[in-house]
């Protein structure tokens, strides 16, 4: 299976590496210069929570235009404001046999592939745990033992044969790994939505790791508002959460307690972050739906306002 993995960062250094070790030919592509260069100079360093770091011989390019070949699967991992760019610029790797995955945070990811790929061949999912890019060429994943990958067709209900050998290869590197059926994944996409929008934006704005913020008193109550929030979007779209647990407490011996998540990684780079995709997303579903939001509608307002101020900030 020929993967192109178009976002090397975090993620998807991380996805890639274990494509590598489920038995995929993967190509990294990614303009952060530093990083690709590492990758190709000394390969790529991965480290699984506590474990040995270990280093992967990789391809790895800063541009689509440096490759010839067509691929099986394209994963996109770019933050969502770079979907649409990103898309544009991978589409020769791609033809009408070409899937398209993105396993992003938030929701519009999808329809965007769609826009630019075969609309039949456009995988959608969510990854539940997470990674950050140490120094160039070097990522840390942080893996709780029940953090899975789920995808699913967005137009087919039956996971096909390549999707369960996309979902086989990943198994094989020792991940939780599942092909869905299309009827399943909103509910698991849109709990892992409320995650992200009650945890990523307080995260950025406290500038704390998920655990020290979510074990105060003011914190988790916050997190539950947001959740709760996104909850009733959902619902109002006919969508029920997955049934995997209301915001809790998370214990010192989750591998979660100390990362920093997503939005706030970026934020900490003082880099524009994928708030609309997640939090903003939701604020406009509300509104289109009747459900009020002001808890999402703040803590996204707050990340922006941090977004055009960083050379302002104390
Ligand atoms: N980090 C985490 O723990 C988790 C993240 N996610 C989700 O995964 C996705 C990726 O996040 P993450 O890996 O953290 O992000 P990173 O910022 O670490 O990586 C994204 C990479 O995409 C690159 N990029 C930007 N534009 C393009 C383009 N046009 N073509 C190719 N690459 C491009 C960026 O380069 P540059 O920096 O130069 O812009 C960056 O290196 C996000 O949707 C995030 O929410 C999901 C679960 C956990
Ligand atoms: C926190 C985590 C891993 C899961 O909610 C995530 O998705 C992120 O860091 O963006």
């Amino acid at each position: 299976m020929k993967i192109a993995i178009v976002g090397a960062g975090a993620m998807g250094s991380i996805l890639g590496a274990h494509f590598i070790l489920g038995g995929a030919k993967v190509y990294f592509i990614d303009p952060f210069e530093a990083h690709i260069k590492a990758m190709q100079e000394n390969g790529l360093k991965i480290r699984i929570n506590q474990e040995e770091p270990r280093n992967l011989k990789v391809t790895a390019v800063t541009s689509a235009d440096q490759l010839t070949e067509k691929m099986d699967l394209i994963l996109f991992m770019v933050k969502g404001l770079y979907t649409a760019s990103a898309a544009e610029s991978a589409r020769k790797l791609a033809d009408e046999k070409t899937y398209c995955m993105t396993l992003q945070n938030g929701v519009g990811n999808a329809e965007i592939l769609a826009e630019y790929y075969n609309r039949q061949r456009i995988l959608a999912g969510i990854v539940e745990f997470g990674g950050r890019i140490e120094e160039p060429g070097s990522v840390s994943a942080l893996i709780n033992p029940a953090a899975k990958i789920a995808f699913a067709s967005t137009t087919e209900e039956e996971p096909d044969e390549f999707m369960q050998e996309t979902a086989d290869t990943l198994v094989r590197a020792g991940l939780k790994a599942f092909a869905m059926k299309k009827s399943q994944i909103d509910s698991i996409i849109w709990f892992k939505l409320a995650k992200n929008c009650s945890g990523n934006p307080i995260c950025a704005v406290t500038r704390l790791p998920l655990g020290p913020y979510n074990n105060t008193e003011e914190g988790l109550p916050i997190e539950k508002a947001v959740f709760e929030e996104v909850e009733a979007v959902a619902n109002a779209q006919g969508i029920k959460l997955a049934d995997q647990g209301a915001p809790h407490k998370i214990p010192k011996e989750s591998q979660m307690y100390y990362h920093l998540p997503s939005t706030a990684q970026d934020v900490k780079a003082k880099k524009k972050t994928e708030i609309d995709f997640i939090n903003g997303a939701v604020v406009r579903l509300g509104k289109r739906y009747g459900v009020p939001t002001p808890y999402n509608h703040m803590i996204a307002a707050l990340v922006k306002i941090i977004e055009q101020n960083y050379d302002n900030q104390f």
